[in-house]
């Protein structure tokens, strides 16, 4: 479960660039959760996400993480409970080394390593079993350098590498964004298996708002640092590509004038 407590944030603070993003911002999202999360550009997103992992902290507020209170926790100390995948699919992977050896890495993530992971036949097995689920034939380029891979097959590495050791919060950062229609629909499809078969709990901040409508049990809208709709459940299932643009377009036109 995470929890959002009163977070307050304002960038460039007594300037003239001041910039009053979050005030007093709360957001609770239940384990198992699959969170849509969209918005404008400079509605906070990124912020959003940034706060959460400890990429930039809060001026007021609390952040728990499964009870635990992270609010002050370093970003390196965060990542072992949170994995993030961003929209650029070289951010995720190491593009110099193997598939095996980021496997390898993403296995053994917060723990410390000597060189020798590099030898272990079982992983190579367990590893292949991860791949060939994927169904893009990843499983007999173990020892390719990620560098050769194409974008989608970088990012459901990524994806795979993220999830390895079960994330106590899976955030996706427009991680389809920046690949071609077919393929940003096969890393959504494997996205949200990956998310059901693992019960994890996600955050995926997307324009695309046929994924948003598609994936997920909750649509959140963010409009200057607020949430302006949050639906769930049925009230999600039964909202259309129409509705939801038009809200969209009420709130912008609203605040135009406000
Ligand atoms: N480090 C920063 N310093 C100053 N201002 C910032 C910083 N990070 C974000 N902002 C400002 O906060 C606002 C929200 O930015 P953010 O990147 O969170 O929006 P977003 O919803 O992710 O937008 P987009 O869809 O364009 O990615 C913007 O006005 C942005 O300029």
């Amino acid at each position: 479960m995470l929890r959002l407590d009163n977070i307050s944030k304002t960038f460039n603070e007594n300037t003239a660039n001041e910039m009053k993003l979050f005030k007093e911002f709360n957001l609770k999202v239940e384990e198992g959760e699959f969170v849509c999360v969209i918005g404008s550009n400079g509605a906070g997103k990124s912020t959003l996400l940034n706060l959460i992992t400890g990429n930039i902290y809060s001026d007021k507020g609390k952040i728990y993480l499964d009870k635990e209170d992270i609010t002050n926790k370093k970003e390196h100390e965060r990542c072992k409970d949170i994995s993030r995948i961003f929209q650029n699919p070289s951010m995720g992977t190491v593009p110099s080394m193997t598939i095996f050896e980021n496997l390898s890495m993403a296995k053994n993530k917060g723990e410390k390593m000597g060189l020798s992971f590099l030898a272990n036949k079982k992983d190579r097995k367990l590893f292949k079993e991860r791949l060939e689920r994927l169904n893009l034939g990843l499983e007999n380029k173990l020892d390719t350098a990620v560098s050769q891979l194409s974008g989608g097959q970088r990012q459901s590495l990524a994806l795979i590498m993220s999830t390895f050791t079960n994330p106590k919060l899976l955030l996706l950062d427009e991680h389809t964004a920046a690949l071609d229609p077919k393929t940003s629909e096969i890393i959504m499809e494997i996205t949200a298996r990956i998310v059901e078969e693992k019960n994890l709990t996600a955050l995926m901040v997307t324009h695309n708002i046929d994924h948003a409508l598609k994936y997920g049990n909750r649509i959140i809208m963010l409009h200057r640092g607020n949430i302006v709709i949050d639906l769930e459940g049925n009230m999600k299932k039964d909202l259309n590509k129409e509705q939801l643009l038009g809200l969209f377009k009420d709130i912008s036109d609203r605040s135009f004038f406000s």
